[in-house]
């Protein structure tokens, strides 16, 4: 046999070895290479993403780890909780500090008996153990979802608390004996991820005593939960909109109260953190209590952190009907003034006991802010507290509390105060008659041996409530 016939005979016979039916399920030679390449590039790839993921899991870990030291302790209120530290023995812990600047002459913060709710048990571990610990994400703790199960026992029906737009409340009792709050968000992939990164990260490693605290969150699958401490007294809507009978527990004094803690939880999250945090739904129902009535503003699924920039636009608004600013509603412009704005509404609800909307109302009251601004200007302030109270307001003070409305909802955001303001002027028993005090005195100086508090309440006496000008307190 010639050369090129050889070379012929072997050309020939790869196509038709290649061609050729093998054992395996008689497929052909080619078929079974092509499996076999495919299936070593799968295992490449597969390979490449781990190592990959690996890499940013690690990084994002360190991130998670040294951030915490990004957040200033502004507050005296406030516990950061800078990294979870095994080593830390969460014994009843208590400290107390006293706060000279505000009226509460000690503010007590008290770290939970025992390890921290939901800690696994692990013994004598270091700092280094706790970065590679997977389950601590440096303020709280990932829950895995048999957990869940297991504490809302099998999130049944009897263990719902509540279900809001974002998803079902359980109440659920983890293995350590503690109660929390599991919020079951819904399984909408593209959003709910979305707002559950926001609400973990910006939340996550913040402690306040008039904010709901993150303890731990879970992300398996599809499914996203958030786990919160558990607030045992309910909303503040169910107890001033709910049936509570002819006479309402909430006197003015608690009611002032509330409203003072939920402004400085707000406070907390504008100017006590960098970057701010914009609520975007403050509302009544987002308020809970305590058996004692402390506040803690709580759902936070909606809000976005905000860079340096002084406001920032959204690309769709989210809110309450009724207690969202015009600037929000109309331009998605974003800022803390929004805020501002909602709670001068949530404040004219906590003052009135009224909805911001109600269509059960006649015409002129279904919206609680125009009629809120109506009485005031034709001087019937004193008919705008809820009937409910059975120990009327003292005059000052519910002059006070209409004049911090009036401020909050001004249509020029910029006139609008800043939460801490808000608090102070909520608190500070001379305001707004400091400057009724200075005009008197200079019109009328107080007869020598009168002491401030007698100045104050010759003051008061004379201050109704029908008398509010507003731009008098700027
Ligand atoms: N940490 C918590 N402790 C106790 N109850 C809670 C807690 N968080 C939420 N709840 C209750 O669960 C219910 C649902 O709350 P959620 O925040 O999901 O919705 P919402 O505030 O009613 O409505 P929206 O989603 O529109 O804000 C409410 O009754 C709320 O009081």
């Amino acid at each position: 046999m010639s050369v090129s016939s050889e070379v012929q005979a072997s050309d020939d016979s790869l196509p038709h070895k290649l061609n050729s039916k093998t054992s395996f399920l008689g497929l052909k030679l080619y078929f079974v290479i092509g499996i076999l390449l495919l299936c070593a590039i799968a295992v490449f790839l597969v390979i490449f993403i781990y190592i990959s993921l690996n890499k940013k899991y690690r990084k994002r870990k360190m991130r998670v780890k040294h951030s915490s030291g990004l957040i200033p302790l502004v507050s005296k209120e406030i516990v950061e909780i800078k990294s979870l530290n095994r080593e830390v023995n969460y014994e009843k812990a208590e400290v107390k500090i006293s706060n000279a600047d505000l009226k509460e002459p000690e503010v007590e913060v008290e770290i939970k008996g025992g390890k921290r709710s939901g800690e696994s048990e692990v013994s004598g571990g270091s700092r280094s153990d706790v970065s590679v610990d997977p389950e601590n994400i440096g303020w709280g703790r990932w829950y895995s979802l048999k957990e869940l199960e297991m504490a809302t026992r099998g999130f049944a029906v009897e263990n719902v608390i509540g279900e809001g737009g974002y998803g079902i409340v359980y109440r659920g009792i983890l293995q350590d004996g503690s109660v929390v709050a599991v919020k079951n968000l819904l399984n909408n992939k593209g959003q709910a991820e979305k707002e559950f990164k926001v609400e973990v990260e910006a939340i996550g490693k913040v402690r306040h005593k008039n904010l709901v605290g993150l303890i731990g969150c879970c992300a398996e699958g599809a499914q996203r939960m958030l786990v919160y401490e558990y607030v045992d007294n309910g909303n503040l809507e169910q107890w001033l909109h709910g049936d509570v009978g002819s006479v309402s527990p909430l006197t003015w004094d608690i009611r002032m109260r509330i409203a003072i803690g939920t402004a400085k939880g707000l406070s907390y999250l504008h100017e006590g953190l960098e970057p701010k945090v914009v609520h975007r739904d403050v509302k009544s129902s987002n308020i809970l209590l305590d058996r004692k009535w402390n506040p803690k503003v709580s759902d936070f699924g909606l809000a976005k952190l905000l860079g340096s920039e002084a406001s920032y636009v959204t690309t769709r608004v989210m809110g309450t009907f009724g207690y969202v600013s015009p600037e929000y509603a109309s331009t998605g412009m974003l800022s803390e003034g929004s805020d501002v704005y909602s709670f001068g509404v949530l404040l004219m609800e906590i003052i009135t006991g009224r909805s911001p909307i109600d269509y059960s109302r006649p015409a002129g009251e279904m919206n609680l802010v125009d009629w809120f601004k109506g009485m005031v200007a034709s001087r019937r302030g004193e008919e705008l507290v809820d009937p409910l109270i059975e120990v009327q307001p003292p005059p000052r003070g519910l002059k006070r509390a209409l004049l911090v409305c009036l401020r909050c909802i001004d249509l020029d955001i910029n006139k609008r105060p800043k939460m801490g303001q808000i608090v102070h002027m909520l608190e500070a028993d001379d305001f707004p008659f400091r400057s009724e005090i200075r005009s008197a005195r200079e019109k009328d100086p107080i007869p020598s041996g009168a002491d401030a508090s007698t100045e104050t309440e010759h003051t008061s006496k004379n201050g109704g409530v029908g008398d509010i000008d507003k731009s008098r307190w700027r």
